[in-house]
């Protein structure tokens, strides 16, 4: 979609239609003046004042004159006050495509925007216009918010984390998603983890102990919202106790019911039958005098702030608020009530459905992206909005939180409190793994072999691929519940009768949610970052991590080849495209070298439709671009970028000896034909030996490891350490316990 449709998409229409009766006739006068001076290279827009006679020409009027508002000096989303796009940057040679494609850059704009250096301009243009003064310490308050934050700046996106400090939503009471119920009255992944191996075990299951939050230099938050936190661990520290004591929880009927249900639906179930746990946890199995419920907490709240003003409007109001001192309140208010509105700016910036509610912290955890390349918008939407003026600090990791740090405190006087990467990467990591319910996902084939003999057929008959050879048919994946092609249903994925051959993975298409927690056993295990670049830790333990190996083919790649390769400039779409691509028309198949009947390849253990070289067919084409759909490029290079990602990663798993690999970044996000094809991939190169496993937050630890390193979050207590329970907490490695491997420079 370009980029002028998809601003008057919507509920953007009433905005966008108004913004252009107010510009219109300025811009008018403003043209006509700068023609005469532009004289020839404007020729082409005289057509706009030559009238419009029909809806063509019309259309093309309303183009010319979208393309003259983008070379205004402030641009459509500075005035929306959002964080804007850059425009697309010309320099390749045109694709057939290229004729249909409607011109939508702002090459001036990008020659301002993109590069190093230009920052300084462009805010000096955002001041001009807005008229707000620069970022000086000097306006600051005396107070900080900047302890909510954590922030991770990558290569290519920026990710924000935020927390917001609350009682868990009576989901009766708020209309919210489903997703969010789940996650904000779910137990604790860990809890539930816990009380489930007392139950089962019989064992005796080690208390799970919460520590108070410890107080850092850069945790500033009032001391009686500190006395409220104790006041309200103590009470779920024995909330805790009772549920993981087998001494004291004999366990009821319904809470054993429910905790078998719940292993049921984590370990085998769709991700939307976990509603059916949201809904059990709604109405909480546990008798209020042995358990810290929701509505005890909601109780707490409301007993604490009875005699407080409620708030008038709808909008949620967070603890925080409440307890908070007036000025902070208000400074968290503003913060929060913008953070709500960045919704409705652009789709995907914040991610919604991730926010989680953490009972240990008592708090909300919010999800916000953009891309690194628009730093400066990002910083001019921060300074426009006044949002700078309360955070002296906050924590940052990433590349980014070195290479803006000057930037950032000198124009918004806000120090980015640097946070090891992969410190803050694990950590984050860990954090969520004991917190959010049903985080840990793999794929598993539609169902068991034995139970379909067309997929017998397929196995039998079929050479054990490669899986760099295989094509997955998309079209086969997205046929649903109801389709009737000559095939059968199971489980609601269809199955064709003759599954093509060399096509094993696309049956790897049931998501099933894995109850990992971090418990000892969960170690060794491989962490695969796949986000501008790779990077590949082996875990071995809560503090413990060693960075084996990496790899500069990662999701960067991708992006940065689709940009050259296509005219898309928004990669949720390049994710929408791939769906319909057809690789075998950019790679070069093995039959396409040796023909398809040839005896020899028996011989060579390779079918005739294995991928032999990818994008190898574009070798022997007089004219590479033609019959191609930019779908098919998108979609060849998406295989030939996870393959290699996958093949690495099996590979230093196999050198590790781990038989978990655990996929995070962004790279993966919204992303399941990668999944899919890595989950396939680690099965078969590995024989089952291996799993492939993704997180729900797959791209967000980095920001939220950042926040909680800042803030010194439950760090673990010697005795909790000599008792051998630190697995449940995290605490950053000491220089000398981390052992980074540094590979010579290639
Ligand atoms: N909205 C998006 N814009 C750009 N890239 C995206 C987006 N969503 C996912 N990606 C992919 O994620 C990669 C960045 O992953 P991430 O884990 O954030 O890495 P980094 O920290 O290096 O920026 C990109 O290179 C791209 O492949
Ligand atoms: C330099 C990085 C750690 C930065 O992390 P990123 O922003 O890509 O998430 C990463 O890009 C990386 O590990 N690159 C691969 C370098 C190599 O091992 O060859």
């Amino acid at each position: 979609m370009d980029r002028f449709s998809r601003t008057t998409d919507g509920r953007n229409w009433l905005l966008v239609a108004s913004f252009f009766g107010g510009v219109l006739s300025s811009s008018l006068v403003w043209y006509l003046s700068t023609l005469k001076s532009h004289g020839d290279e404007n020729s082409r827009a005289l057509f706009f004042l030559k009238g419009a006679m029909n809806m063509d020409d019309i259309r093309e009027s309303l183009e010319e004159l979208k393309n003259i508002l983008n070379d205004l000096p402030v641009s459509f989303d500075d005035l929306k006050h959002r964080i804007g796009e850059l425009p697309a940057f010309k320099k390749r040679r045109p694709w057939p495509w290229d004729r249909r494609k409607r011109k939508k850059t702002q090459d001036s704009v990008e020659g301002k925007h993109g590069e190093e250096g230009s920052h300084h301009s462009s805010a000096d243009k955002q001041n001009s216009f807005n008229g707000s003064s620069p970022a000086s310490p000097s306006l600051k308050s005396d107070f900080c918010i900047g302890s909510i934050f954590g922030m991770d700046v990558g290569g290519t996106l920026a990710k924000l984390v935020y927390f917001e400090q609350r009682a868990p939503v009576n989901s009766t009471t708020d209309s919210i998603g489903h997703r969010d119920r789940l996650y904000r009255n779910a137990a604790s992944a860990q809890t539930v983890f816990m009380a489930r191996q007392g139950l089962q075990s019989g064992q005796t299951a080690p208390n799970f102990t919460l520590r108070p939050l410890r107080q850092s230099s850069l945790v500033d938050l009032e001391s009686n919202v500190d006395r409220e936190r104790h006041w309200s661990d103590e009470k779920r520290r024995k909330s805790e106790i009772a549920i993981s004591s087998p001494k004291r929880n004999t366990p009821s009927k319904a809470s054993s019911d429910d905790l078998l249900h719940l292993k049921w639906m984590r370990q085998q179930s769709e991700p939307d039958n976990l509603q059916a746990y949201a809904d059990s946890v709604d109405n909480p199995p546990l008798p209020k005098s042995t358990s810290f419920t929701d509505n005890a907490l909601d109780d707490l709240d409301h007993d604490m702030h009875k005699n407080q003003s409620q708030p008038t409007n709808s909008m949620r109001r967070s603890r925080s608020m409440l307890d908070f001192s007036r000025d902070r309140a208000e400074a968290l208010d503003q913060f929060y009530s913008f953070a709500r509105r960045l919704d409705s700016y652009r789709e995907g910036v914040k991610d919604d459905k991730l926010s989680f509610y953490s009972r240990e912290l008592q708090g909300e955890f919010h999800f916000v992206h953009f891309e690194t390349r628009r730093m400066q918008q990002a910083m001019d939407l921060i300074r426009t909005n006044n949002l700078h003026l309360n955070i002296k600090k906050m924590g940052a990791t990433g590349g980014g939180a070195h290479k803006f740090a000057a930037e950032w405190e000198k124009e918004l006087g806000i120090i980015m409190h640097k946070e090891d990467e992969l410190d803050s990467l694990v950590a984050g990591m860990q954090f969520v793994l004991r917190t959010v319910v049903g985080e840990c996902y793999s794929f598993r084939p539609a169902t068991d072999t034995s139970s379909t003999s067309s997929v017998n057929l397929s196995r039998a008959t079929s050479f054990r691929n490669e899986p760099s050879s295989s094509f997955e048919s998309e079209s086969e994946l997205s046929l649903t519940k109801g389709t009737s092609v000559n095939g059968q249903e199971v489980e609601g994925v269809f199955i064709p009768e003759t599954p093509p051959l060399a096509v094993d993975e696309w049956w790897w298409s049931r998501k099933v949610r894995r109850d990992t927690v971090s418990s000892s056993e969960t170690y060794p295990y491989l962490l695969v970052s796949i986000g501008t670049g790779v990077s590949i830790l082996r875990v071995d333990g809560p503090r413990k991590y060693e960075r084996i190996s990496g790899s500069t083919i990662g999701g960067g790649t991708y992006w940065g080849l689709i940009r050259l390769l296509t005219d898309i400039e928004d990669f949720d779409d390049v994710m929408r495209m791939v769906a319909n691509g057809d690789p075998t028309k950019v790679d070069m198949m093995v039959g396409d070298i040796y023909g398809d009947k040839s005896d020899a390849l028996e011989k060579l253990g390779l079918p005739a439709n294995l991928v032999a070289s990818s994008f190898g067919k574009l070798v022997a084409k007089e004219d590479p671009a033609s019959g191609l759909k930019q779908e098919d490029l998108a979609r060849a290079l998406l295989m030939m970028i996870t393959n290699n990602i996958g093949q690495v990663a099996y590979l230093n798993a196999k050198l590790s000896k781990t038989k978990r690999i655990y996929f995070i970044g962004n790279f993966l996000r919204q992303n399941k034909i990668s999944q899919r094809r890595l989950s396939y991939a680690i099965d078969y190169w590995s024989k089952g030996e291996m799993e492939a496993l993704f997180l729900e937050h797959e791209g967000y630890f980095g920001a939220l490891g950042a926040f909680l390193l800042s803030q010194n979050v439950n760090e673990p207590s010697d005795a909790e350490e000599k008792a051998g329970r630190t697995e449940v907490f995290f605490k950053p490695a000491s220089s000398e316990e981390k052992k980074m491997t540094r590979r010579p420079s290639l």
